[in-house]
């Protein structure tokens, strides 16, 4: 079956792990579930995970109360940023109607995964005005037997006319905290950044962990594939993962860049932290037939996590 438009009824997604729930105003989502209460939530607008509950029901992503709806991109979640460059702030996938993928090319698997969905993205004659690259973008989104959530992208060069484009791209992850002041983030100390707001100058940072007590908008350079975040309120530790990105984007607006967002409430921030697997400093070139593939994993583990120990199966396992 070839892959559905936009405007095509919606897929029979014939799984009990899926639910595709039709919403008016580009609204639809797809839902996977997993076990006990697991869930995530899809929105076809944006290709976005808008939600993703651990098997006690509890939401672990940050979604603002003051969230726009479509066209404007959704404020949480974790919206796709891609392709930047001189385009609008983050590109222009975050705010477009992605597709259920029918017949995506072979992707490995986790044979014990059975939540996954695959969405596709091509760009419109408008986007093509804008960004003059022809392209498809796949994402598959899976829930894991365990409740961990992995985003896989894969993006193709399909211009006929020989030429290579470049982007830069990043899963800009809103995890939910229970209070900013409180939490820690492990695996980036020592690592070099660049600061948006000191005009990109690179620092190193310094000290045993980053801890926030104001606005933070770095993008740290070659981080290392695992990073943790550990909210002592919660008791609970994020653990992501990454593959294929080098950066990671970490942000929280703080007070004054809060109430200047309109969709975004005051106190907002206290709840939230983005921390975003990334390709910002050196851009992906890809030539015409050639594809990247960018992963995110994300699990949620209890914090009788050990400091330094960022092995999640050894959090869990002792
Ligand atoms: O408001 P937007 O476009 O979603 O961006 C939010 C933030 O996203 C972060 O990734 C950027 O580093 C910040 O500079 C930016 O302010």
């Amino acid at each position: 079956m070839a892959a559905a438009t936009p405007h095509s009824p919606p897929p029979q997604l014939s799984s009990p792990f899926l639910e595709y729930i039709t919403a008016p105003g580009g609204l639809d989502k797809v839902v996977l579930r997993g076990r006990r209460s697991c869930s995530v939530e899809i929105r076809l607008f944006g290709g976005q995970v808008t939600s993703w509950k651990n098997d006690h029901g509890e939401e672990l992503l940050f979604v603002s109360s003051k969230a726009i709806k479509p066209p404007k991109p959704f404020r949480g979640g974790i919206p796709i940023c891609f392709p930047q460059g001189n385009l609008e702030q983050h590109g222009f996938a975050r705010n477009r109607l992605w597709a259920i993928d029918d017949n995506p090319p072979p992707l490995p698997v986790n044979p014990a995964i059975k939540a996954f969905v695959d969405l596709i993205l091509k760009p419109s004659e408008d986007d093509l005005k804008m960004w003059p690259h022809s392209f498809e973008f796949r994402l598959r989104i899976a829930l894991g037997a365990g409740g961990d959530l992995s985003l896989t992208s894969r993006i193709r060069n399909t211009n006929t006319d020989g030429r290579p484009f470049s982007y830069t791209f990043a899963y800009h992850t809103y995890f939910s905290v229970s209070d900013i002041s409180e939490v820690r983030v492990e695996g980036l100390e020592t690592m070099d950044y660049l600061d948006n707001m000191k005009g990109k100058e690179r620092f190193t940072e310094q000290g045993d962990a980053i801890v926030f007590e104001s606005e933070v908008d770095k993008v740290y350079l070659a981080a290392p594939s695992k990073v943790a975040i550990i909210d002592h309120d919660m008791r609970r530790t994020f653990v992501v993962t990454k593959e294929g990105l080098p950066d990671a984007v970490v942000w929280n607006p703080w007070d004054k860049k809060a109430k200047a967002m309109q969709d975004f409430g005051d106190l907002e921030y206290k709840h939230m932290l983005c921390v975003e697997p990334a390709a910002v400093e050196k851009p992906i070139t890809l030539k015409p037939g050639e594809e990247w593939k960018g992963r995110l994993g994300l699990s949620a583990v209890p914090s009788s996590y050990c400091s330094g120990q960022l092995d999640p199966l050894k959090v869990l396992h002792g």
